[in-house]
């Protein structure tokens, strides 16, 4: 290895290990690019221009422009470019440009998280502050921090809101009538990182966003989306989606980037450790990247470091510190961790540390991902891979902005999708086959909507038929929640239905999960998940804390916890049946058989295992629940004993190779899926009693699905194809938790077949026909 400041730094973290057994699975140097600038649109009001200059922006980019005139011509349109791609100025020039010339126009800002809304804030207002003509714009933040008499205030005089989802749903649409002056002018909607809207959230923020273009035309308006999206598969598609409009994208990058070296490196068993059934054990991520963080410091090279929980950024934190301490005790004190949880003046302190390169070496949740403006960095490892191509990304590129070069190390976690990643390097760093998958048309999700937009205004008979939701209609007519009349469906009286949505809380009852050492709210959990996440027992890690459940009471909708940290985690334990209601659609591929189908999965928490950190069992605790049952949509495979037996899967060896090939395939849907494995569930059987054949479930759980199963169905082929390659692609023997072995399984992890599983895998991958 020569060459690259990369290159050289990695050397560094190499040293003194085995060069025969490298943890290093694949380096690659991104080259710089350089800069492809566009001239600044005619329309343009030169005190616009004057005033970006002011702030140091001289010359827009390509596609800066190719957005901003899709816009400005009333085209909806999405701009998905790399980070800090400059993808604000996009949305900013017709914004700008239509609020300067029309003194009534208005435009509306969505972010996903409240701290990305109050950062495109400040950078706006710095813009405005260049001229005093562009005072009367009046930004303004409004969300659920912002007090009474400033809403009030934002809603008389801002023409640009900073706002959220969640704010728009229960703040504006429920009480549009009095936002009709906004809404009357609105000209644009800019929904940012709109890759963040996935799941039972993303379908949630669509309808909201279709709600929000619905009476806004009805007030007169007819209000243009300009979105912003980390680059993701078919991003035009996913905003189209999102609004239930035609889009365009942009999607070529031009702005400059430095040089770039990636390195993939996956962690080395550990001697002597054994896990759950006698599996070897790799290295933790976190504590592999303490390791390199301290070795990049060494060098003199400002670190972040993303860690996925707060403990485990403390962790990595103490250890690299406790590294240098022995080797160079001078560069110990520059090493901390930052998280959320921290006061805001400590975190702004250490903030001004990182950016002045006080401190060289900061372990870090995500909290540092996202609305955090620290650039210039010269390394990011990543402990585990972060879920989403998308996160990938953002977290490298916090190091080495504007041209200078810089590394980027992703350390695997012991799970199959990191894996098949840093063994298959071109699924992460070439174009990503991941799609944000959300699913508006969900029937549990879209008929409380169906109740807002009824009571925001009356559905119209032929609004209703453009939507294909007359059957969802029917349905709320029929539980007297809508009443018809000549001109379309009202609301019934008493019926409020604005409050029963909570935008990022799932869908249908929630369980409020509560510290009853303080009373405090930690969070919620849907009642569909309580039984496996929050039952008695069970360990819950909220934001990085840990908290035992002493009591759930589902009456009530409450989960009593109190902090403790044990040595142990916990994994409930369950038996599940699926159930197929009707099939969506099915393929015959000889002795193959794959359908979409929708279902009834039942399942029963009937005790937990308590496991320590090196996977060690220390026990397993009966429970006595009830079972739950969870409409919801699956993937569904049959093969043939004849096939199955002819490809080497004995009547003996099956249980175990359907149930780890079954286990696989959840661990590698987050590859062409935005979702967790967390999201979905699985059921694999010898002999179901729909199909009468050996039969594979993975099914979405949410109820009603959130659009994860129907994303495995179309990418069915690829899926199977990337699992085959994770599993057989492992170094260990029988099966561990980097390929078959699954962290919820409710059977112990027992029986699993990894030999199986490759026989299977491969055999559907040989079965199924070649992609066009
Ligand atoms: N044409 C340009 N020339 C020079 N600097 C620019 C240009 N456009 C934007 N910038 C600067 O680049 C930085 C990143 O811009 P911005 O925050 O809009 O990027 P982004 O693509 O939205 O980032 P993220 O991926 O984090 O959402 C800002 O400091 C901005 O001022």
């Amino acid at each position: 290895m020569t060459g690259s400041y990369g290159e050289e730094l990695l050397r560094a973290a190499l040293a003194g290990t085995d060069p025969d057994s490298s943890p290093v699975t694949h380096t690659e140097v991104i080259p710089a690019a350089t800069a492809r600038f566009a001239a600044w649109p005619e329309w343009l009001d030169p005190r616009i221009v004057a005033a970006y200059a002011e702030t140091g922006l001289y010359r827009p980019w390509e596609h800066q422009i190719a957005a901003a005139e899709h816009a400005f011509a009333g085209r909806h349109v999405v701009i998905a470019t790399g980070t800090a791609s400059g993808k604000s100025l996009a949305y900013q020039l017709p914004v700008l440009q239509t609020l300067l010339h029309d003194h009534a126009a208005t435009a509306l800002y969505l972010a996903p998280t409240k701290a990305l809304g109050v950062d495109q804030l400040r950078s706006l207002t710095t813009i405005l502050a260049t001229d005093p003509d562009f005072t009367r714009l009046a930004p303004c933040t409004y969300d659920g921090d912002t007090d009474a008499q400033m809403r009030q205030w934002a809603r008389a005089n801002s023409r640009i809101l900073f706002t959220n989802p969640d704010m728009c749903h229960i703040g504006i649409l429920s009480g549009h009538h009095r936002w009709q002056q906004f809404l009357r002018q609105l000209r644009y909607i800019v929904v940012d990182e709109c890759h963040h809207y996935r799941g039972v959230f993303g379908a949630h923020t669509a309808l909201v966003l279709r709600r929000l273009l619905r009476v806004a035309r009805a007030a007169g308006a007819d209000p243009v989306v300009i979105a912003a999206s980390a680059t993701t598969a078919a991003p035009a598609a996913t905003l189209t989606r999102l609004i239930g409009e035609p889009a365009h994208e942009v999607t070529q990058d031009a702005s400059p980037t430095g040089e770039r070296t990636v390195a993939l490196w996956e962690p080395d068993f550990l001697p002597e450790v054994t896990g759950e059934n006698g599996a070897p054990v790799r290295r933790s991520a976190g504590a592999e990247a303490g390791r390199i963080l301290a070795d990049f410091v060494i060098e003199g090279a400002r670190t972040l470091c993303f860690v996925r929980s707060r403990r485990g950024a403390e962790i990595t934190a103490r250890t690299a510190a406790g590294l240098l301490a022995s080797t160079a005790p001078e560069l110990a004190g520059r090493v901390a961790a930052y998280r959320a949880g921290y006061l805001a003046d400590d975190r702004r302190r250490l903030e001004r540390a990182i950016a002045d390169g006080e401190l060289l070496g900061v372990a870090t949740t995500n909290a540092l991902e996202l609305g955090v403006d620290i650039s210039g960095l010269d390394a990011v490892v990543i402990a585990g891979y972060p879920g989403t191509v998308a996160s990938f990304w953002q977290q490298a590129g916090r190091a080495g902005r504007r041209g200078a070069a810089s590394a980027v190390v992703l350390v695997a976690r012991d799970d199959p999708l990191d894996t098949y990643l840093v063994h298959h390097p071109e699924a992460l760093l070439r174009k990503p086959v991941e799609a944000t998958v959300f699913d508006p048309t969900n029937p549990y999700v879209l008929k409380p909507h169906l109740l807002c937009a009824a009571a925001e205004l009356p559905l119209k008979p032929d609004e209703v038929a453009r939507l294909g939701v007359e059957a969802q209609v029917d349905e709320l007519t029929a539980e007297g929640l809508l009443r018809r009349r000549k001109a379309g469906w009202y609301l019934a009286a008493g019926v409020e239905p604005h409050a029963d949505i909570d935008i990022r809380g799932g869908i249908g009852g929630q369980i409020l999960i509560v510290d009853t050492s303080t009373s405090r709210l930690l969070g919620t959990v849907d009642t569909a998940r309580a039984l496996s996440t929050v039952h008695p027992g069970a360990v819950h890690i909220h934001q990085g804390a840990s908290y035992v459940v002493d009591e759930l009471d589902l009456d009530d909708g409450l989960a009593l916890v109190h902090p403790e940290e044990p040595e142990w985690t916990t994994s409930a334990r369950d038996t599940t049946e699926v159930e197929v209601t009707a099939t969506v659609d099915a393929q015959d591929h000889g002795p193959l058989h794959v359908a979409l189908v929708e279902a009834t999965v039942t399942s029963q928490v009937i005790g937990y295992l308590r496991k320590l950190p090196g996977g060690e069992i220390l026990d397993s605790v009966p429970l006595d629940l009830p079972p739950q049952t969870l409409p919801t949509r699956a993937v569904q495979y049959t093969l043939t004993p004849e096939a199955l037996a002819e490809a080497g899967v004995t009547e003996v060896s099956l249980p175990g190779a359907l149930h780890a090939a079954e286990h696989a395939m959840i661990g590698m849907l987050p590859l062409v899926a935005t979702c967790d494995r967390w999201d979905i569930g699985g059921l694999s059987t010898n002999l179901h009693a729909d199909t009468g054949l050996p039969t594979v479930y993975v099914y979405d759980g949410y109820p009603g699905g959130a659009g994860f199963a129907d994303r495995g169905y179309e990418a069915f082929a690829q899926w199977v194809e990337a699992t085959a390659a994770a599993v057989s692609g492992c170094a260990c023997e029988k099966g561990c938790p980097s390929c078959v072995q699954s962290p919820k399984c409710g059977n112990g992890n027992e029986p699993l077949d990894k030999a199986g599983a490759i026989a299977v895998l491969t055999l559907i991958g040989r079965t199924l026909p070649n992609p066009p």
